[in-house]
């Protein structure tokens, strides 16, 4: 059996696309056929380039045994966006695994990404125990939810409707600008280019789940919500269940219309939604327990890749001046930073000079740095954890306080 050492590893050719299809089909559990249409999208939403392939020269026909790509995406941040490479389609052959293959390929992509100058790079793991190794750390979180009794808000409905169905093309006019606003609103959320917003809006019957019906689309004028009644658990009762797509509400009212819709449809057996952890839902039903959590999950994983450049790239809730002592086994982040934080803006200088560092240490492993990035996760909790270590409880406490958002996480798109 080869080891890494053997193998072969580049980057991808157009010859190399089918196989590279079928290994995802394989390693990720994908029945249905992937189309035309959707292999045109997925083509060119990557570039060879950004592609590495490990293939087994010892074996007939040379076949791909291992593969990572990325996506070039951008995405909102307190007080600003960045540009970032999404790690994503990683998967090592059955017949090839635990012989290296992932970290060969993290390591070439990593050492690209350096090149390229990207200051974090993210990903949505299959597995929470793969990536820390690697330098990423779960930094948003998302629940499942399910409505199985039609719901009832607790704010009067206004007198006019604000809410109207709408049919496909005008949803696909008016989506991208609120979707837009909304990344404004809330950190996290990932831009869609017209490649995005093509495959997001892609309803074609043999786009979904036989089982499915057509895509229902409800706009407000600072938001939407998109879901599928859906037969495959149709129980005695024979009602469907409606599964919430999206979400998208740039205002607190308009989240209040729109739920106000989601939360009462009737006829249906239950209602599905995956809700960004922070999300006020809950707390506006009239029926606090009407909304039963049935998974809790991490979404986006942050690698922090050059931390002068991440800090700087977000704002900030409160001042600190303290020193950071990162440790990154896999990657050359780590090492002292001097942390200034004035008005919301960070200074980082690395090295700095004996007797110029802020006021007391704060030392952590480069995945909890990613893991407090979008103020998702509490350092005092990381520290509980013995994740992080601060000085003092005070600096801890003053720490903490620097990465609270002004509107909790989303991630919007999923890849
Ligand atoms: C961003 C994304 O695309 S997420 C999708 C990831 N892909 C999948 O889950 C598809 C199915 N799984 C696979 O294809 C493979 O099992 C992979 C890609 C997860 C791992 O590939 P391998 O080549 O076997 O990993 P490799 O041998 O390089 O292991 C690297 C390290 O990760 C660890 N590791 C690998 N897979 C796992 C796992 N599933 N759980 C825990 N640890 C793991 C190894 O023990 C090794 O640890 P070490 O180097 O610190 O000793």
């Amino acid at each position: 059996m080869a080891s890494g050492s053997d193998l072969q590893f580049r980057s991808a050719v157009d010859e190399d696309w089918p196989e590279i299809f079928t290994a995802d089909s394989r390693a990720f559990g994908i029945t249905a056929p992937i189309d035309e249409a959707q292999r045109a999208n997925e083509r060119a939403r990557i570039a060879n380039a950004d592609v590495v392939l490990a293939l087994d020269p010892a074996l007939p026909g040379e076949p791909l045994v291992g593969k990572a790509a990325y996506y070039r995406l951008a995405m909102s941040v307190p007080g600003g966006r960045v540009e970032f490479p999404g790690l994503t389609w990683v998967s090592v052959s059955p017949t090839h695994r635990r012989r290296g293959i992932l970290r060969e390929l993290i390591t070439r992509l990593r050492a690209k990404w350096a090149d390229e100058g990207h200051p974090i790079a993210a990903l949505w793991a299959s597995e929470a125990t793969i990536y820390e190794r690697f330098g990423f750390g779960p930094a948003i979180f998302a629940e499942d939810i399910r409505i199985d009794e039609r719901q009832s808000l607790r704010a009067a409905a206004p007198a006019r409707a604000q809410v109207r169905f709408v049919g496909a093309e005008e949803f696909a006019e008016a989506a991208p600008g609120l979707y837009e606003r909304w990344a404004q609103v809330h950190p996290g959320v990932m831009a869609r280019d017209a490649l995005w917003w093509q495959a997001a809006l892609d309803d074609r019957p043999s786009a979904r789940a036989f089982t499915t019906g057509a895509r229902h689309y409800l706009l407000h004028d600072d938001g939407y919500a998109t879901y599928h009644l859906d037969s495959a658990d149709m129980g005695d009762d024979e009602l469907p269940t409606a599964r919430i797509e999206e979400v998208v509400a740039v205002t607190d009212e308009a989240h209040t219309e729109l739920w106000r819709v989601l939360a009462a449809l009737d006829l249906v057996a239950s209602t599905t939604a995956t809700l960004p952890v922070g999300d006020p839902l809950r707390f506006k039903l009239a029926d606090l327990r009407g909304a039963k959590t049935t998974a809790h999950y991490d979404t986006l994983w942050v690698a922090i890749l050059d931390v002068p450049a991440a800090l700087t790239a977000r704002t900030y809730a409160a001042d600190l001046d303290t020193t950071l002592v990162v440790e990154d086994p896999f990657g050359d982040a780590g090492g002292r930073y001097r942390l200034r934080i004035v008005d919301g803006s960070a200074e980082v200088t690395r090295d700095p000079a004996p007797g110029t560092g802020g006021g007391g240490e704060i030392a952590c492993g480069i995945a909890a740095l990613g893991s407090l990035y979008f103020g998702s996760v509490d350092a005092r909790t990381l520290a509980a954890a013995g994740r992080l270590h601060a000085d003092s409880p005070v600096l801890l406490a003053a720490f903490a306080d620097v990465w609270r958002t002004a509107a909790h996480p989303a991630t919007g798109a999923d890849f």
